[in-house]
C-alpha cells in the first residue's frame, strides 16, 4: 500500500522545482515543435520537465509506473493498470507558455487501482500550489477549496477549451456546443488554456463547470480529484460515468449544472488515450 502522504509530498516538491525550470525558460528562446497538428505545440522544456519529474520519482518509488504526455508522444503506451501510476502533464498550457500567456501548470496525478488518490497542480506563474488527497479535501497554498453553490445555469460561468483538432467536423461540433451553452444564456464562457487550471477554477468556486472533448488523461487526472475533493462532480459529456481514457469530461460544482450541460453539448468521440497506435 503506497504511503499517499509521501507521494503527495514528493509531487509537491518536484512540481515546485519544475515550476522554477518553466519560469527560467520563459526568459530563453522557446524552440517550438509540433505533434498531432500544426497547433499542437511542444517545447524542449516540456520534455525536460517530464524527465525531471520521472527520474526523481524513480529514485524514491522504483516500482511505480508512469503515464507522461511527452513519453506517450514519443511512442510509449498509454495504459492505465491497477499498479501505482504517476499521470504527468509536465506543462499544461504549452501554447500559453510559448506565448507567455500567464496560465501554465505542472499537473501530477497519482492513481492506484485506476483511481486517482493524489492530485498536485502547480500554477507556476501565479505561484499557486493546488493539492488534493482522496477523502482529505482540496487546497490552494494550504487554504481549503470549495466549489460554487450556484445551481442556476443562467448565473454560471462555464469553462471550455477547443484543443488542437482543427478537422472541420470537429470544429463544427465544438461550436454547436458553444452556441447552445452561450444562448441559454450563461453569464460567461472562459478558458484558461489549460485543463488543469480550468479544473482548479471549478474547485475554487470561480466558475461553475469545465467541459472538453479532446482532452487527455494527463490533462485532467490531477484536476479530477481537485474538483471532487472540493465538493464537485465528474461525468462523461453524455451524462455517463467519467472514463479516464475517453478524452471527454464534464467537471462541475453540482450534478444540476453538469446534467444541464449534457443537454447542450453535441457529443462526439475521438480515439481513446488507450487505443492501440494507429498504423501510419
Ligand atoms: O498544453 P497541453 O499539455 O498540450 O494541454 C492542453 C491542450 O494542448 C489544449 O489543446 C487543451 O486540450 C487544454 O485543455 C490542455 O490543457
Ligand atoms: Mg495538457
Ligand atoms: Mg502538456
Amino acid at each position: 500500500m503506497a504511503d499517499f502522504q509521501r507521494v503527495m509530498d514528493h509531487a509537491v516538491a518536484v512540481a515546485r522545482k519544475a515550476g522554477e525550470v518553466v519560469r527560467e525558460a520563459l526568459s530563453d528562446d522557446r524552440k517550438v515543435m509540433t505533434k498531432s497538428s500544426a497547433v499542437d505545440l511542444v517545447t524542449q522544456t516540456d520534455q525536460k520537465v517530464e524527465q525531471l519529474i520521472i527520474q526523481s520519482v524513480k529514485e524514491k518509488f522504483p516500482k511505480h509506473r508512469f503515464i507522461g504526455e511527452e513519453s506517450v508522444a514519443a511512442g510509449e503506451a498509454c495504459i492505465l493498470t491497477d499498479d501505482p501510476t504517476w499521470i504527468i502533464d509536465p506543462i499544461d498550457g504549452t501554447t500559453n507558455f510559448v506565448h507567455a500567456f500567464p496560465f501554465v501548470a505542472i499537473s501530477i496525478g497519482f492513481s492506484i487501482n485506476k483511481q486517482v488518490e493524489v492530485g498536485v497542480i502547480y500554477s507556476c506563474l501565479e505561484d499557486k500550489m493546488f493539492t488534493a488527497r482522496r477523502g482529505k479535501g482540496a487546497f490552494c497554498n494550504g487554504e481549503p477549496l470549495q466549489v460554487s453553490d450556484q445551481t442556476d445555469i443562467h448565473q454560471a460561468i462555464i469553462c471550455t477549451e477547443f484543443g488542437s483538432n482543427r478537422d472541420p467536423e470537429v470544429v463544427d461540433k465544438m461550436f454547436c456546443s458553444l452556441r447552445n451553452i452561450l444562448s441559454l444564456p450563461v453569464q460567461g464562457v472562459r478558458g484558461a488554456g489549460t485543463a488543469a487550471i480550468n479544473m482548479c477554477l471549478v474547485a475554487s468556486g470561480c466558475v461553475e463547470a469545465y467541459y472538453e472533448i479532446g482532452v487527455h488523461v494527463w490533462d485532467f487526472a490531477a484536476g479530477s480529484l481537485m474538483v471532487t475533493e472540493a465538493g464537485g462532480v465528474l461525468m462523461d459529456v453524455d451524462g455517463g460515468e467519467l472514463d479516464l481514457m475517453s478524452r471527454r469530461i464534464i467537471a462541475a460544482n453540482s450534478r444540476t449544472i453538469a446534467e444541464r450541460l449534457v443537454k447542450e453539448i453535441a457529443p462526439f468521440r475521438l480515439p481513446r488515450d488507450d487505443a492501440p497506435p494507429q498504423k501510419q
